[in-house]
């Protein structure tokens, strides 16, 4: 996975010819794409044995607004960021690669439903590669 996600980062960088008025947010779908997108990544996780016992006490509407607030001030959108460091968050949790990757997928999979181009997905998915040292093995 950490391969991927440096192959991902190279073609994030190549992808970065883009008009410079169409920001990331814009073509990840402004505020309703980014909401869905998160709804998504909140239905993977739900129906994901693999990960959802990991959110057995998380007050999911909290996580939902804060993911969401992430993912807009991450691709370039007007919102701020509230919560907490991904290392804070994520400490305890004994979360691995598999985990991590299972997360990852659903949210290319809440991308690619949201039809955002492969571009602006690796893109994004480029932007949530340096937290991978935060979330596992904590
Ligand atoms: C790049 C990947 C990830 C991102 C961007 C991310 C983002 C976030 C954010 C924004 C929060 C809210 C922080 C807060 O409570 O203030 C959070 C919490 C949480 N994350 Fe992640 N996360 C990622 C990966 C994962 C993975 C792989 C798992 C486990 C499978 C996971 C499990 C959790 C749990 C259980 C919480 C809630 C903790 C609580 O209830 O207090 N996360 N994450």
């Amino acid at each position: 996975m950490v391969k991927y996600l440096l192959f991902v980062t190279t073609l994030a960088l190549a992808a970065c010819q883009h008009s410079p008025e169409t920001t990331l947010y814009q073509r990840l779908g402004g505020e309703t794409g980014v909401e869905n997108i998160v709804d998504g990544v909140l239905s993977g996780i739900e129906q994901d044995p693999s990960i959802v016992h990991h959110f057995a006490d998380t007050d999911i509407p909290r996580f939902r607004r804060l993911l969401i607030e992430q993912f807009c001030e991450l691709a370039g959108g007007p919102c701020r960021y509230t919560g907490a460091s991904m290392q804070e968050s994520h400490t305890g949790f004994q979360i691995t690669q598999a985990h991590f990757d299972a997360l990852v997928n659903h949210l290319i999979s809440a991308m690619q439903q949201q039809k955002v181009s492969i571009e602006a997905q690796n893109e994004f998915l480029a932007m949530l590669a340096p937290m991978y040292k935060d979330v596992v093995y904590r």
